[in-house]
């Protein structure tokens, strides 16, 4: 579960960004019209794009909407076979666009091409049945209200109000409580879904489609970067983050090696999971140093901080600051959802608070060592620093 404050700016940002885009083409339209021509041309090809994209980088929930959106497209600029019974059945269509992207939302991304990708379209097939079925069944419930002479605007929330507001709920909850794009992705498309059906957008398909679907790409990229870039767990850029920062670093810099103390020894007591949480927090703590330090975390239980363009005493005074914050930072770590009655009788696994120490070696950049070389004197320090009794920081 990633933090709450985390997800509500991914899902925020997203949202007023993509908000601004629309509102922008929309004060602009007169110009994108007179180009509609090269939106028409080349959204096909751009929906093959996306498609063959987002299947690479394994983001099946972004793969299947793209195929669907491409095939409404399709469906209502040609004359398919289908095409007559989606016009007379519009509710049909609006709210089968609702149920899809709120189950895309609720499932893994789990390939395209894979027996999870084959239950993934009988599920899609289902929320066209669902669909249907919800349709019948509205239409049972306003005929009861009216009958019951209940207000009559009641009834007429149902077949598409209600489920177009349990979609958008759940996928709020859903993009604030992973913080994932492309859940974000599947959010902006169920309201860009719904405002289309009240006709708040005033645009012709081609341009709302080549913006959701160029926002696609653009979620595909961002987010196989960050996972490239970053570290799972604790969210920190990763070791190969630090190696892409090292080629750009000028020569004055000072690097430090934290390493967590006796974090075996923290695991074998507490647990993995438990010991998950503490490196969290400790990364989370790293990131609050100052002085224009970068953190990343390097592996296992050690993290490098860079100090570009700072002395070793200015960088050193920082980090015996963060040496001390952490050392006095009680955290608290929750218990695990599920417990053994056993386990809760003896109160082995409930919410305890623990602390932790870390060790930190840090050098500076000396003329002719490169970064993997400042590095290794880095390390050399920290070895020292455990050498001398652990929670200090050595140069
Ligand atoms: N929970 C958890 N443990 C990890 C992770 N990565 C590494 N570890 C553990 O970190 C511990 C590192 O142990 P050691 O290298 O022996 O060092 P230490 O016990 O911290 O002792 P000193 O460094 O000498 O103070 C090992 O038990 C690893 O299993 C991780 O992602 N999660």
């Amino acid at each position: 579960m990633v933090d709450v404050a985390k997800g509500l700016k991914a899902t925020l940002s997203s949202l007023l960004i993509i908000g601004a885009i629309f509102l922008g083409v929309i004060e602009t339209q007169q110009y994108w019209l007179a180009k509609i021509s090269i939106f028409e041309q080349s959204l096909y090809g751009l929906f093959i794009i996306t498609i063959l994209f987002s299947s690479y980088f394994s983001h099946s929930s972004i793969a299947f909407l793209s195929a669907i959106l491409g095939l409404f497209y399709l469906t209502i600029n040609s004359n398919m076979a289908w095409s007559p019974w989606l016009v007379e059945n519009e509710n049909w269509l609006v709210v089968n666009g609702f149920l899809v992207c709120g189950l895309l939302g609720l499932i893994k991304d789990r390939g395209v091409l894979s027996i999870h990708g084959f239950n993934q379209i009988i599920l899609l097939g289902l929320c066209g049945v669902t669909a249907y079925l919800w349709l019948i069944t509205s239409d049972i419930l306003m005929q009861y209200l009216a009958v019951n002479q209940y207000p009559e605007t009641w009834g007429a929330y149902l077949p598409i109000e209600v489920p177009l507001f349990s979609v958008i709920v759940l996928l709020l909850w859903r993009s604030i409580s992973t913080a994932s794009l492309s859940v974000v992705a599947l959010l902006v498309s169920a309201l860009v879904w719904g405002f289309e059906h009240y006709q708040f957008l005033n645009l012709p398909w081609s341009i709302i489609l080549t913006l959701l679907v160029s926002y696609y790409i653009l979620v595909v990229v961002v987010d196989s970067y960050s996972l490239a870039y970053r570290d799972e767990l604790t969210g920190l850029p990763s070791r190969r983050a630090l190696k892409k920062l090292s080629l750009s670093l000028g020569n004055s810099y000072t690097v430090a090696m934290v390493d967590i103390d006796h974090f075996k020894s923290f695991n074998d007591k507490y647990g993995h999971d438990i010991g998950d949480q503490v490196l969290k927090l400790v990364a989370s703590k790293l990131t609050e140093v100052k002085k224009g330090g970068k953190v990343f975390r390097y592996g296992g239980e050690e993290f490098t901080i860079v100090f570009p363009r700072k002395s070793l005493a200015h960088s050193k005074q920082e980090l015996e600051r963060i040496r001390k914050l952490i050392a006095n930072y009680k955290m608290v770590i929750r218990a695990p959802k599920r417990q053994t009655k056993e386990e809760r009788a003896n109160g082995k696994n409930s919410n305890k608070k623990v602390s932790v120490t870390i060790s930190i070696g840090v050098a500076k950049r000396t003329l002719k060592q490169d970064f993997e070389q400042t590095l290794k004197v880095a390390d050399q320090a920290l070895y020292k620093a455990k050498k001398s009794g652990r929670n200090n920081v050595s140069t």
